[in-house]
């Protein structure tokens, strides 16, 4: 008598174009995995595709075949002693079992039965015709499509669509690639699929710009990513963690306006981005780290708002090198190496303000941040231990994400009003009658503002700071609007084209925040409910800071609009209303205006 071990294999999925996972990442996710997998795998065997054992007597079992709806079975007597397991039902557990040769002989036929079954009906599945590609465009040989998204890929793909349809398939270098144009397509993917596109691609920006995504935003759909997001819920994203932090806001937002009278005084144009990114990274410096991170506006801070756009902006980038990996080493559009450069800029900063931190403890001692929250998690025992390298990649997604986002649809509200001067005159005259002219805007102001409220999802609509949301992929092949979705393919929602579909929206081009005065649309969410209105995207990894970026723009908006009077620098004509993509999008052009005080002076003391 021999002894030996059974395994029933399944197939290793195929890894398409996705990079292979490295380290402790690769490891956390695969257990992670494993867990979501020993779930599905249950599922799976009750629908249909799978083989398994069960034992039937002493000495027989019975193999099942199961491939879609199709159940083959026979059993196999065994000419061994009892067996030592009761059944093999999990296809990695393996069961060990005394057998003679004719056993062997028995399993060997029985496993080339099963193999050739499932080959036989899974080729019969491929050529059943649901398996269709959406629509798209041809493309170029060996780089497919990428040639045509062009320097502005959300206007390019929008014209697609208007084409082929709201799901266009690309074929991007050897990746698949899918977009959705429309609200019922968003929802699709975001919604109803919403597990299957939990995941980001991996890519040059996710490896480069957030240290082999050990952050947030490129995290795998896994346990890191689950703790870090609860952490930032609770301590500082979250509705109590922003209560907690009015005051902050209020502080900061008070230096603003004092600054921006200062230059009203010297005649001075006030640089919107500038002055905002300031305010913001202040914000969240006080909230992570305890204390503002400029002491004044000056070089230190606009290289600060440099960085933060260089980021956003390479971060965007369609690198050819993420799609035909073969050819990545080659950095053929030179995108990496300005990635590297910034990266490196990132680490000393970040660092710094670790190290500084640090020093600072004692001073802390009872009145602990966020950062201080972060340290102590990293040797939690019921959640995965966080490095240095998650603490520094998070600081800079919520450093990078906090400012820039914010600040540039804040910017492009004061740019359409600049351009049509009722709706400034219109929101004026809302905040002069239920906040008056002896004091400035206050949270508690907001909800009894719809006009304001309108104006922020007005600029939401148009002006979407990422217009293509961040990317997603298929976890495994589904189907969608009857079209196949191949595993790994990338899918991209083009928020933008969303926010200016004529058949969802009168006039799109025109900025008119009344439209959401009106009943249907004055209820709108544009947290990830509504999916004519999606800025922060949707689903579960809909932006983390969601939240906090609705309350940002109606503050500081609302505080802008109110504390002071608006127009163009002396000289100028015309507004340049042109944008520059990333995964923020820009104003090409900043946007620099006078402003004059229009309330009691008392309002700028505090
Ligand atoms: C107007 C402001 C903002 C806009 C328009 C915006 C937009 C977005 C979008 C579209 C996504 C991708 C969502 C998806 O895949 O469905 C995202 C993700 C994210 N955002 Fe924001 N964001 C804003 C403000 C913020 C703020 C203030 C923070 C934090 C300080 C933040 C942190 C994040 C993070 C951490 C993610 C990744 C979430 C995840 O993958 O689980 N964002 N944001």
């Amino acid at each position: 008598m021999t002894t030996a071990m059974i395994f029933i294999l399944k197939p290793k999925k195929s890894s398409g174009c996705a990079f292979k996972e490295k380290g402790e990442r690769g490891r956390e996710r695969e257990k992670w995995a494993e867990e979501e997998e020993k779930k599905e795998e249950k599922k799976k065997t009750e629908e249909g595709g799978g083989g398994w054992t069960e034992k039937l007597g002493e000495t027989q079992i019975k193999v099942m075949i199961s491939v879609g709806p199709v159940v083959t079975d026979f059993s196999v007597e065994l000419d061994v002693g009892p067996l030592q397991c009761q059944s093999v039902r999990q296809p990695r557990q393996s069961c060990k079992m005394a057998v003679d040769t004719f056993l062997l002989r028995e399993i060997a036929t029985a496993t080339l039965v099963f193999l050739l079954t499932r080959l036989f009906l899974g080729s019969l599945l491929l050529l059943k015709p649901t398996r269709k590609l959406p629509p798209g465009p041809k493309g170029w040989p060996v780089i497919g499509a990428l040639p045509l998204l062009g320097t502005m890929p959300h206007v390019a793909l929008s014209q697609m669509a208007k084409k082929y349809g709201p799901i266009v398939y690309l074929k991007m270098g050897t990746c698949d690639m899918v977009v959705a144009s429309t609200p019922d397509s968003a929802r699709a993917f975001l919604k109803t699929l919403d597990m299957n596109f939990s995941n980001r691609p991996p890519n040059s920006g996710s490896t480069h710009m957030a240290y082999n995504a050990q952050d947030l935003v490129w995290a795998g759909y896994g346990p890191r990513w689950k703790s870090l997001r609860k952490l930032c819920n609770l301590h500082m994203l979250g509705a109590k963690a922003l209560d907690d932090s009015a005051h902050i806001r209020a502080t900061e937002t008070g230096h603003m306006i004092r600054a921006m009278c200062e230059s009203s005084q010297r005649g001075e144009a006030v640089v919107i981005s500038e002055m905002l990114t300031f305010a913001m990274a202040n914000i969240i410096g006080q909230v992570i780290l305890g204390r503002r991170v400029f002491a004044q506006k000056g070089a230190e801070s606009n290289e600060f708002k440099d960085m933060v756009v260089e980021l956003m902006t390479s971060a965007g980038l369609f690198n050819v090198g993420d799609y035909i990996l073969a050819i990545a080493w080659m950095d053929l559009q030179g995108i990496v190496r300005k990635m590297k450069r910034t990266i490196n800029k990132w680490d000393v900063i970040i660092k710094k303000m670790v190290t500084e931190h640090t020093e600072l403890a004692r001073q802390r001692e009872g009145n602990a941040d966020f950062l201080d929250v972060l340290m102590s998690n990293r040797e939690n025992p019921e959640g995965p231990e966080l490095s240095m390298t998650n603490i520094k990649a998070l600081l800079l997604d919520l450093f990078t994400a906090g400012t820039d986002t914010s600040s540039s649809v804040i910017e492009w509200a004061l740019a359409e009003m600049l351009l049509n001067s009722d709706i400034l005159k219109r929101a004026q005259e809302e905040m002069d009658q239920v906040i008056g002219r002896n004091r400035r805007l206050q949270s508690f102001d907001i909800s009894k503002l719809p006009y304001l409220q309108a104006l922020s999802k007005e600029t939401f609509r148009k002006h979407p700071s990422t217009p293509l949301n961040l990317p997603r992929m298929a976890s495994e092949a589904c189907e969608v609007n009857g079209y196949y979705i191949p595993k790994n393919t990338r899918l991209s929602v083009n928020i933008w084209a969303i926010g200016r579909d004529p058949d969802v929206w009168e006039n799109p081009l025109e900025f008119n925040p009344e439209r959401f005065l009106s009943k249907k649309n004055a209820k709108m969410d544009p947290r990830g409910n509504d999916f004519e209105l999606i800025p922060f995207g949707a689903g579960r990894r809909i932006c983390a800071g969601a939240r906090m970026g609705v309350v940002m723009v109606e503050y500081f908006l609302g505080t802008l609009v109110h504390s002071f009077d608006w127009k163009l620098p002396d000289g100028m004509v015309e507004l340049n209303m042109d944008e520059t993509f990333g995964l923020a999008l820009q104003k090409t052009v900043p946007l620099a205006a006078m402003v004059t005080p229009r309330l009691h002076q008392n309002a700028y003391a505090t």
